[in-house]
Order: C-alpha cells, then structure tokens, then sequence
C-alpha cells in the first residue's frame, strides 16, 4: 500500500471492517477448524475475498492455516481477525504507520506515526518493532513464513549492528521491567531509571509504537510515587500525545489516557 498524496502523523490512513474472527488463536490441532468455522458462516462471496489475500507457502501449515495467520491481526484476549484492506498492509522493522484494534468503534484503524510523504511505502510493524534482529527473522520465518526486506534489514552493516545493539538493549530492559510487576519489592528508582532508558534507546533508534505510550504512562506512575507531580505531567502529556497520534482521540485508551491527565493537572493545580 503506497502514498497517493502526503500524509500528516496522526492522520486515520485506515478505518477497516472486520471481515472474520476467531476468538482462539492460538497455533494448535484445532485451528484449522476454527478458521473454517468462521469463514464459512460468511457470504460466498467475502469467503472469495479471502481466498485473494497473500498466501506464504509453509512447510507444515496447509494455505488455508498460511494464509489466515499472514494476514490476522490481533484483537486482544487471544483473537484475531481478518481485514481485507489493512492484511495488504506489508511490514516494516520501521514503520511509518500503526495499527490498533479499537474496540469502541468495532474497526481496525491504521494511523501515520510520522509524515508519510506521496509515493511512499505505508508500512506497520507486524511485531514489537523493538524486537532485536534474530528474534524479529525467528517470527518472520516461525509465523509469516518470510525474510524481512524493509529497510531496517537491508542497512550496510555498521548502522545495522547499531540499531541491533540498540535493540538488543531495550528487549533486556524491556525484560527486566517485567520482571519489576512480578516482584513488586523491586526498586522504584531502578525501574524509573530503565524506563527512561528504554525510551532514549527507541528515540535513537526512530522507534514509535504503543509501547513508548505504555512506558511513558509507568514514567509518569515512578514520577508519581515519588512526589514529582511536574515531571508526571510531562510524561502524562506525552503519553496522550502518542495515544491520539497512533490509536485517535476516539479510542478506549486515549480517552482513559486523558482522563488520568486532567486529574493529574487538577492536583498539580492546587500545589
Ligand atoms: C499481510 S501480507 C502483506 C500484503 C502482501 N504483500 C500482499 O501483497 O497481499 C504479509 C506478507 O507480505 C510479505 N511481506 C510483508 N512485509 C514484508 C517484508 N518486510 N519483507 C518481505 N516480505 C514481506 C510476506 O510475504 C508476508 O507473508
């Protein structure tokens, strides 16, 4: 899918009807069944439809199984569906574009990240894009059946070993900050202090995703906890920042986002 005319971050590219759903899908013996079930309660016709989109050839999946899990995208809680114009959508390691399942709207939206000048590629990332190479490659090749080409993988190899490093860094941080909601006894500085972390390391690494709104979000609760109300406000405004620009204004967690950033300005008011 290319550019016909320049486009603003934060512009809704997409807005994209769900043709098809499973509400399990996981890679198991059953979800052939699954697939077939949902797909042939359609009309024939959008059954046909379906049969159009890309179909990897797979070592042990049959197409049917290839060509659903090429395309789905994830609606939470362990479903997935199909939209026939956002599954055209190719992937990038860098993507100019995200892609966000809003449950309000009952639509698969697809918004820029950033200018996305006329002619260009409009691209998601079909994983945490800061998923280090050899992971990203072990998804690709496990359950797309692809090697990436996007720009990100074909750089000369001094910027490809940086970002990789880059990358390499942020899945350990990402890591060790999980580990903080399992054994909440953790220092809240070090946890502030690899947030912050994580979010220079995806900056110097032109990364945008959902995952920076979330780590802004547990910046603004480690700044919270500790008394600092201004720089909470600041990563507050940031997170509903990114909310609007990648899911829209009209989506359960910008709004929620927003919520929480009007309280935190009416406290800060009264100080
Ligand atoms: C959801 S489809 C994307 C649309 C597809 N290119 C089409 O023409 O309908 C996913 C498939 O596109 C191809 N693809 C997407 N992104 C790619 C990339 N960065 N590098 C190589 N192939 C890619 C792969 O064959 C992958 O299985």
């Amino acid at each position: 899918m290319f550019a016909k005319t320049a486009i603003k971050a934060g512009i809704r590219i997409l807005d994209d009807e769900l043709l098809f759903s499973i509400s399990d899908s996981t890679v198991d013996e059953g979800i052939e069944a699954r697939i077939t079930v949902s797909l042939e309660a359609l009309p024939s016709e959008q059954q046909q439809e379906f049969q159009t989109l890309h179909c990897p050839d797979h070592p042990t999946w049959i197409p049917l199984v290839s060509r659903y899990l090429a395309n789905c995208f994830e609606l939470g809680s362990g479903a997935s569906g199909i939209f026939l114009k956002a599954s055209r959508i190719n992937h990038s390691c860098r993507p100019n574009a995200f892609f966000s399942w809003n449950l309000l709207l009952h639509r698969m939206t697809i918004h820029a990240i950033v200018d996305i000048p006329a002619g260009e590629e409009v691209t998601v990332s079909y994983v945490f894009p800061f998923f280090a190479l050899a992971h990203r490659r072990d998804v690709f090749r496990k359950h797309y059946g692809f090697e990436c080409d996007c720009p990100v993988c074909c750089l000369e190899l001094a910027s490809a070993q940086r970002s990789d490093q880059r990358r390499h860094r942020i899945e350990t941080i990402n890591l060790a900050i999980q580990e903080c909601d399992d054994a909440p006894s953790n220092n809240d500085e070090d946890e502030l202090e690899m947030v912050l972390e994580f979010i220079e390391l995806a900056k110097d690494d032109h990364l945008d995703g959902q995952f920076l709104a979330h780590m802004y979000s547990r910046a603004r609760e480690c700044y919270e906890d500790r008394g600092s109300k201004e720089l909470a406000l600041k990563y507050a405004e940031m997170e509903v920042e990114t909310n609007m620009r990648l899911l829209g204004e009209d989506n359960e967690v910008t709004k929620e986002s927003a919520r929480d950033l009007e309280e935190l300005k009416a406290v800060v008011a009264l100080m």
